[in-house]
């Protein structure tokens, strides 16, 4: 588990034939034996007697570790071409920064020109075409397609094999299979890989069964106190023997809790396993205990093994191609060019690149400064992909910065319509700012608010995407500090705030849109507080939406029920990815559709007042049947925070507004106070004296023109009068009416702030 996991396609995992090699093969002129090959025996299988010297020495079990913690360097050292390599040691080229992963990455992906210029040449198609051919095969006895090094040196075809066999072909169509070539043979050994990963796994799950197995014995997981106080002690201090026995202990503990039945020791039970499971598991990959738990509670234990283990490496480099600039074709085919490995990140995407290997760094090509792409995992296009913006249309990314998602929505609507991308953190603007001139999107205005604000700012939005703050426990292979760092304040804080945030998304979304009315919830969290319960949450509190499929190709459905909760039905809808399922970052999405108007006095954003709110969640397939009794004016304008208008908080918005602008041109900003109290005092007499003349024209005019003035008040009573009667007829309505007169009011409240606030911010 976990070795290679750079190297493997992201996406649903394709199915592996045996077909599929032997046409390959086929295509390759490589003869192919029709009867089907026996598995060759698994290079990890060890026999009982070789494993118990291993174990019980420290040298043996450090080199195991070392071999996991190289993920699966057993095969890498061994990584060779069918004996050319046979002797090779562990590549020479400097590690790529980033983890134990990247190690990985590079070693299998290096190019050893020592080893190879033999076998391949040296020029650039060569050595590219090198990577392809697969050359970490070690059995002499694997016939595999894959390792066609030593079939090309066989053969005298060298790599023109792979990439040319026709010298007159003009330069395009060269490209083209240059292209092609590399695609392909990159393709070959992902499929090589994933075939020798899975079959690693199970015969690791073989030997460590055969070797709990010995004797015929019960796995012994509970040892006497003392030993387990010693073993407690050599793990504080994370020796490396004892993290081999950890290791075995995890996959024995599964084990028994796999078939407690049978292997269950007398006098326990399976709650005393689970919790040497969690300690072990925090001891092993370094989790603080709460965290371990939550995580370890989304899966059956085998598989929070395998979720564990695909944190400890990183996912593979992707890149996103900037359709608003290029074409995936053009720009696999420039960076192919500069020696960059890559290849189509799954059928699922029309636009993602999955980097293998790059002799330049990927952040400064010309290509990246030209806007021709962005670097972003495979994941994060999954939010947009369901929120699926269309041309034309009015979007809002409510948490926005970078930008990744952002510039995203911009290409799928061809730079047309607009997208109000929010962030309120200027730090994480600044970013959002530079892709979005980077990646030449021109449909895109940034602003700065607490997105909880947002109803009040403006609202009526076609599609509306909230890529929510969250706790990261998806993407801890990218950051490990998220391990010990969460605790339980993180999972009651952030998920009161995506709720507020998700409501207040709801609420900005315009049910009667013509294209949309459609919004994307997300997290690259996998913890079910952030996610399910949120999303419950808001369907409990807004009964306009449902929820939607995503029209994702791929993910797990989301759950329905978790640890006694019970979540609506539609949550199957939801979808979530996991690292070890996918070899994409953890990460949840949710589609909601808005169907009808959100009742005036619905719970708000900030959280106040939810009790009113009718809980019906029966009818989400069907119409909506608002059953919120309907406030009176007084009673909402007690409850709704996004009516009024707050003259102070704008004024204060100016006069920040003021002082920061003088501050930008270098003036000191308490100069505009003394300025400003300097011209009041210069104003008030000027002021004085200028009422003192307007009050003498008045009695002037009053004293030659008497019967005007009496002429004047005849004319203005009526007036009164009929403003009088007209209210009064109001709240006659109001009365017959008080249903239709409240929304009338909560439907305009909103645009009269939003115009305000338009107008401030300008
Ligand atoms: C997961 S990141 C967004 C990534 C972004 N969507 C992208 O694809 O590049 C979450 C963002 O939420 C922002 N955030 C935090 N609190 C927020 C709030 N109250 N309102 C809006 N955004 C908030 C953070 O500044 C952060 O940039």
């Amino acid at each position: 588990m976990g070795v290679g996991r750079r190297m493997k396609k992201q996406g649903p995992p394709e199915p592996l034939s045996e077909e599929h090699f032997a046409n390959l093969k086929r295509k390759k002129g490589i003869p192919v034996d029709d009867t089907p090959a026996e598995t060759a025996p698994h290079k990890k299988r060890r026999t009982i007697a070789a494993k118990k010297p291993e174990k019980n020495t420290k040298a043996a079990a450090s080199a195991k570790l070392a071999a996991r913690h190289a993920n699966g360097s057993k095969k890498t050292a061994g990584a060779s071409n069918n004996g050319v390599k046979s002797s090779k040691t562990k590549s020479k080229k400097a590690p790529a920064p980033e983890s134990d992963s990247d190690e990985m990455m590079d070693d299998e992906f290096d190019v050893d020109a020592s080893d190879l210029d033999d076998v391949i040449g040296s020029d650039d198609e060569m050595k590219l075409g090198s990577d392809f051919l697969g050359s970490d095969d070690d059995d002499d006895d694997d016939d595999s397609v894959y390792d066609s090094d030593q079939d090309a040196a066989a053969s005298g075809k060298k790599e023109k094999f792979v990439f040319s066999d026709d010298e007159d072909e003009d330069e395009e169509d060269r490209e083209e299979k240059l292209t092609a070539a590399n695609i392909e043979g990159l393709s070959r050994k992902l499929d090589q890989q994933l075939a020798e990963e899975a079959e690693e796994n199970e015969a690791e799950m073989r030997d460590d069964a055969m070797q709990t197995n010995i004797d015929g014995d019960k796995p012994q997981i509970f040892g006497d106190e003392e030993e387990e106080d010693d073993l407690a002690a050599k793990t504080k201090n994370l020796l490396a023997p004892d993290l081999q026995m950890l290791r075995t202990r995890i996959t024995e503990t599964i084990r028994v809790l796999e078939d407690f039945a049978e292997l269950g020791e007398e006098g326990r039970d399976r709650s005393e396993y689970t919790n040497q499971l969690l300690k072990d598991f925090c001891a092993y990959y370094g989790y603080n205990e709460f965290l371990a738990e939550k995580l370890m509670n989304l899966f059956p234990p085998k598989e929070a093994f395998a979720f564990f283990e695909a944190n400890e490496s990183a996912r593979p480099v992707v890149i996103r191609t900037n359709t608003l600039r290029t074409h995936r074709r053009d720009l696999a085919q420039a960076l192919i060019n500069r020696g960059v490995t890559l290849e189509p990140v799954g059928k699922w995407s029309k636009v993602g690149l999955q980097v293998f290997d790059s002799n330049v760094p990927l952040g400064a090509t010309p290509e990246y400064l030209a806007g021709h792409y962005i670097l972003q995992a495979a994941s994060s296009f999954l939010p947009v992909m369901a929120l699926c913006p269309q041309e034309n249309e009015r979007c809002l990314d409510m948490a926005s910065a970078p930008g990744g998602k952002t510039t995203h929505m911009a290409a799928l609507m061809k730079n047309t319509g607009v997208i109000f991308a929010n962030d309120p953190s200027k730090a994480r603007a600044k970013g959002l700012i530079g892709n979005i001139h980077r990646l030449g999107v021109r449909n895109t205005i940034v602003c700065n608010y607490d997105a909880r604000e947002f109803p009040r700012v403006m609202g009526g939005f076609d599609r509306v995407l909230l890529d929510a703050p969250c706790s990261g426990t998806g993407v801890i292979a990218k950051d490990p500090s998220v391990k010990t760092n969460r605790d339980e304040k993180d999972f009651q804080q952030l998920p009161h705030l995506q709720k507020q945030l998700l409501l207040a998304a709801i609420d900005s979304v315009d049910h009667a849109s013509k294209t949309g009315g459609y919004l994307v919830y997300s997290t690259c969290s996998v913890a079910v507080e952030e996610n399910e319960q949120v999303v419950a949450y808001a369907l409990s509190r807004r009964p306009n939406v449902r929820l939607v499929e995503t029209g994702l190709p791929f993910g797990k459905e989301g759950f329905t029920s978790f640890m006694g909760k019970k979540f609506h039905p539609s949550l199957k809808m939801t979808r979530r990815y996991y690292p070890h399922l996918y070899n994409v970052d953890g990460f949840f999405v949710a589609k909601f559709q808005k169907i009808g108007p959100t009742p005036g006095n619905a719970v708000l954003a900030n959280g106040k007042k939810d009790k009113d709110v009718t809980r019906n969640r029966d009818d989400v397939e069907g119409t909506v049947v608002d059953k919120t009794p309907i406030k009176t004016e007084k009673e909402e304008e007690e409850v709704d925070e996004f009516g009024g208008f707050d003259e102070q908080e704008d004024a204060d918005y100016i006069e920040r507004a003021k002082r920061n602008a003088m501050r930008r041109r270098g003036l000191d900003p308490k100069a505009l106070k003394k300025g400003e109290k300097k011209e009041k005092k210069a104003q008030e007499p000027a002021e004085e004296k200028e009422a003192e003349k307007q009050e003498e024209k008045v009695e002037k005019k009053t004293e030659t023109k008497p019967q005007e003035k009496a002429e004047k008040k005849a004319e203005a009573k009526p007036k009164e009068k009929s403003k009088k009667a007209k209210e009064v007829a109001k709240e006659e309505v109001k009365e017959v009416a008080p249903e239709k007169a409240s929304k009338e009011t909560s439907k305009e409240k909103p645009k009269e702030k939003k115009k305000d606030k338009v107008k401030t911010k300008k």
